[in-house]
C-alpha cells in the first residue's frame, strides 16, 4: 500500500504564462521569496537571443534552468529540449517538490502543457497543477484587440483561453471601472478559470500553487486539436489511458469519458466543460497553427562593453519609448553606468519606463545588455542612439 502511494505521487507543474511584461518574473520572484512550504524548481524561457531574465530573477537556492535555445511554445522544434531539461530536473527530484515553467511572453501555453504528456517517461513522473495566466491590467486591451492580428493567431488570447487561473496584475494602474470591464472580457474568453487580482504579483499563493486545477481530459482534448498522437502512451496497466472506463479508478491520467470538446452548448455552465467562446471576432487559431508566433513582432538585442552616461540614457529611453511605445511592447536591460558600482535595471512595458540602480556588480563583468521587442523596430537607429549615450 505504502509503496503504491509513493509511486503515484507525481510532481506538480505550474505553467506561468502571460503577455510580454505582464509580471511573470515579478510573480516568480514573489513565489521564490515567500514561505509557502514548496521547494520549487524553475524552467525559464525567454524570447530574444540575449538573456536578461536570469539577471532579473532573484538569487535563491531553488533550481533554475534556462532554455535559451528557442521558444518553448514552438512545440515541434523545442519540445525535445524541454523534455530533456525536464528529465535532467527529474534526475534529482529529491531536491524539490514543485516545478514552475515560465513561458515566454509570446508563447501559447497549450503546447507546452501538452508536451509533458507526450513523453511517457516524463508523463509518469509529473502532473500539471495549473496554467496560471497573468494579465497586465493596463496594457492587455492593446494586445487582445490588436488590429494587426485581427482574425489571426493572437497569443494574448490563447494564454487567457488556456488558463486555469487568471491573475489580473498591475491593478494599481487601472480604475475599478476598467478592472470590472476587463474581467467581463476575460470571462467571455474563459468561462471557468477563477479570476484573481494582484499588485506586483502579490497574491495568496494557495490560489496559485497546489491547486490541482488541471483536467487531464483537457490535455487530451488539446492534443487532439493539435493533432498530436498520444495513443502510443499506453500506461503501466497495459491499456491506453483514454480507454480506461473504470469508474473507481482515480488515476489522474485517465480520462473517464469526459469528452469536453464535444460540448458546444453555449448555455451550458458546467465548469468541467471548456467553452472557448472568443468574443470580438477572435478565432482560437492556436488549434490550427499550434506554434506560430505573431510574425510581425521581432526582438532585437544589443550588448555594449562600455559604460553609459546614466542621465543621457534615461532621457533617451523616456523620449524614444514615449514616441514609439505603442509599437515597442517590451524593453529590458542590464546597464553599466559610469561612475556607479551598481548594476542598473531597465524595465519598460510600452511607454512605461523604469530605470534604476540595483545591487553592486561585485565580481561580475560589467557590460550592458538590452532587448527591445516590438513591431517596426529600427535596429540601426536604436543602436546609434544607444551608442550616443555611451561615455566617450
Ligand atoms: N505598477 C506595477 N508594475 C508592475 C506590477 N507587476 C510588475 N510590474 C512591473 O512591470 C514590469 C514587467 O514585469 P515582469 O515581471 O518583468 O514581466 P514579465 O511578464 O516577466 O515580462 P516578460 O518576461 O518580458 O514577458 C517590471 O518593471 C515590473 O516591476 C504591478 O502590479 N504594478
Amino acid at each position: 500500500m505504502h509503496i503504491e502511494a509513493a509511486s503515484q505521487q507525481k510532481l506538480p507543474i505550474t505553467i506561468l504564462t502571460g503577455f510580454l511584461g505582464s509580471g511573470k518574473t515579478t510573480l516568480l520572484n514573489y513565489i521564490l521569496t515567500e514561505r509557502h512550504g514548496h521547494r520549487i524548481a524553475v524552467i525559464e524561457n525567454e524570447y530574444g537571443e540575449v538573456d536578461v531574465d536570469s539577471d532579473l530573477v532573484l538569487a535563491s537556492d531553488e533550481e533554475i534552468f534556462q532554455m535559451q535555445n528557442g521558444c518553448i511554445c514552438c512545440f515541434v522544434d523545442v519540445r525535445n529540449d524541454l523534455i530533456d531539461v525536464m528529465k535532467k530536473l527529474l534526475s534529482h527530484k529529491d531536491k524539490f517538490d514543485h516545478i514552475i515553467v515560465e513561458t515566454s511572453g509570446l508563447a501559447d501555453p497549450t503546447p507546452v502543457a501538452t508536451a509533458f504528456f507526450v513523453d511517457r517517461n516524463v508523463a509518469e513522473e509529473v502532473e500539471l497543477d495549473a496554467v496560471v495566466t497573468l494579465v497586465d491590467a493596463m496594457h492587455i486591451d492593446q494586445h487582445l484587440y490588436d488590429p494587426v492580428l485581427d482574425g489571426s493567431d493572437n497569443q494574448a488570447v490563447n494564454q487567457i483561453v488556456a488558463a486555469d487561473r487568471i491573475l489580473v496584475n498591475k491593478i494599481d494602474l487601472a480604475s475599478e471601472e476598467a478592472l470590472g470591464s476587463l474581467e467581463g472580457s476575460l470571462r467571455k474568453l474563459n468561462q471557468t478559470a477563477p479570476i484573481l487580482r494582484s499588485t506586483y504579483g502579490q497574491v495568496d499563493l494557495s490560489n496559485i500553487l497546489g491547486v490541482k486545477g488541471f483536467r487531464p481530459s483537457y490535455v487530451r482534448e488539446r492534443a487532439e486539436i493539435l493533432d498530436i498522437d498520444m495513443d502510443d502512451d499506453s500506461d503501466a496497466h497495459g491499456h491506453h489511458a483514454h480507454d480506461c472506463h473504470d469508474a473507481a479508478c482515480d488515476h489522474p491520467d485517465h480520462d473517464h469519458g469526459h469528452h469536453h470538446h464535444a460540448c458546444t452548448d453555449a448555455s451550458c455552465d458546467n465548469p468541467d466543460h471548456h467553452h472557448h467562446d472568443h468574443d470580438h471576432g477572435h478565432k482560437n487559431t492556436a488549434a490550427l497553427r499550434p506554434h506560430s508566433h505573431d510574425a510581425t513582432v521581432k526582438s532585437h538585442s544589443f550588448v555594449y562593453p562600455e559604460a553609459f552616461d546614466g542621465e543621457k540614457l534615461g532621457a533617451f529611453l523616456k523620449d524614444y519609448l514615449g514616441e514609439h511605445g505603442d509599437d515597442i511592447f517590451r524593453t529590458k536591460g542590464i546597464v553599466s553606468v559610469a561612475g556607479d558600482n551598481r548594476f542598473f535595471v531597465l524595465q519598460a512595458v510600452h511607454k512605461l519606463v523604469d530605470f534604476r540602480p540595483d545591487h553592486a556588480w561585485g565580481e561580475d563583468a560589467r557590460k550592458s545588455k538590452f532587448v527591445f521587442i516590438g513591431r517596426n523596430l529600427d535596429r540601426d537607429g536604436i543602436d546609434r542612439s544607444l551608442r550616443a549615450c555611451l561615455v566617450s
